[in-house]
């Protein structure tokens, strides 16, 4: 029997079962063989716009004989050959030619944020299933059109309703609508969340400007850009320190201000997990130790993406939900979906004027 750990509450770790010297009993030859030809599915978290499967692994047992399916040899896909280029641009070339419109400026509705996309003016709408090669939203709050249209004197394109890791979809794929925005002609990306606050002076319905990101998905290995690098959209080593503009920054600070709400503003660091399901009081923890004020599942993976590609980026955090990071914190204060969803409803007018003022200056400055 394999032997298995757990932490004893000190930061040691006891062995409860199998090896008793602390280490792995290891993996038998034919487990070890079983690990390493994993067979492969064709559910579409596995394939790219073409549709076949084409490798990423996989526990689906029912795709047949290992490393193959229906014997047709199986090349692994990685992530940024999901998308190429041509696919990118045949989408990018429908919404400007269906539109009649170059936008300058991309949103990204967060859960319970799709009024952000109400407010632009004559709006052409695309919704996602008639969009070629587009996926589809699966999340309540995500309505799946993408609207094109003015916004303060400015063309802006708004994404009501975002991809999301836990629904299925590879990272390139979740962000995959930004690339398309760069090819339409976006500056700036507009990214907006629903999060928990983890920083104790947050309360529910403050916004969080997101100054940086803390990427643990990432840290255990996974990227939008893995695989071989476009130099069409960007560099193979992208940098991300100056990742989120500092002049809107400043200016959604002074934007706060004149609508009287800069007490409930902030600065912060935004994490993204894998959800869907939210934290436990542990996983806070570790989180507030590393600097992290707000967490959600979304928005890091299109920020890499967008920098990637050189877009200047805006983004916040409504905190929907306080999460716990102590043990004697209330205990009936569990996260969930509806309380997301509803607090979200109570932001969307402070959240759309505030992008809309943002938008304002920014089409000022250059015109
Ligand atoms: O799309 P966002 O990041 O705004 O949505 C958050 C994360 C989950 O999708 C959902 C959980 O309630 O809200
Ligand atoms: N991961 C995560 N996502 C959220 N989205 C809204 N609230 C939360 C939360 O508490 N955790």
């Amino acid at each position: 029997m394999t032997g298995y750990k757990v932490a004893n509450g000190n930061g040691s770790t006891n062995v409860t079962n199998g090896s008793t010297n602390g280490h792995s009993n290891g993996l038998s030859s034919a487990e070890y063989t079983a690990q390493e030809n994993p067979t492969m599915c064709s559910r579409d978290c596995c394939s790219g716009p073409g549709g076949s499967n084409r490798g990423n692994t996989c526990t689906d047992k029912k795709g047949g004989k290992a490393g193959s399916l229906n014997g047709e040899k199986i090349i692994p896909t990685p992530q940024s050959l999901l998308y190429p280029y041509e696919v990118i641009e045949e989408i990018a070339d429908f919404i400007v030619k269906g539109s009649g419109m170059r936008p300058k400026i991309g949103i990204i509705c967060g859960s319970g944020l799709g009024s952000l996309a109400d407010i632009i003016q004559d709006p052409k709408i695309f919704e996602y299933e008639k969009i070629p090669n587009f996926p589809v939203s699966t999340v309540e709050g995500h309505a799946g059109r993408l609207v094109v249209g003015t916004l303060e004197g400015a063309t802006v394109m708004a994404m009501q309703g975002r991809f999301h890791f836990y629904e299925g979809y590879p990272l390139a794929k979740c962000s995959m609508p930004v690339r398309v925005m760069k090819l339409c002609g976006v500056e700036y990306l507009f990214a907006t969340n629903a999060a928990g606050g983890i920083n104790p002076r947050f309360a529910v319905g403050d916004i969080m400007l997101m100054h940086d990101h803390v990427n643990m998905l990432g840290f255990a290995g996974n990227s939008p850009l893995q695989g071989p690098n476009d130099p069409r959209f960007g560099p193979r080593f992208p940098a991300l320190v100056n990742s989120y503009n500092k002049d809107l920054i400043n200016k959604a600070i002074e934007i706060g201000k004149a609508m009287g709400i800069e007490s409930n503003i902030h600065v912060g660091v935004y994490s993204c997990l894998g959800g869907p399901n939210y934290e436990t009081i542990a996983e806070l923890k570790a989180l507030r130790m590393m600097g992290v004020d707000a967490v959600g599942m979304s928005t890091v993976h299109e920020v890499i993406t967008a920098r990637h590609c050189d877009m200047k980026v805006f983004a916040f955090s409504l905190i929907t939900n306080k999460c716990a990071t102590e043990y004697s914190d209330k205990k009936d204060d569990e996260a969930n979906h509806e309380e997301v969803m509803a607090v979200a409803k109570t932001r969307q007018k402070a959240c759309c004027e505030l992008v809309a003022r943002l938008i304002r200056e920014i089409h000022l400055a250059s015109a």
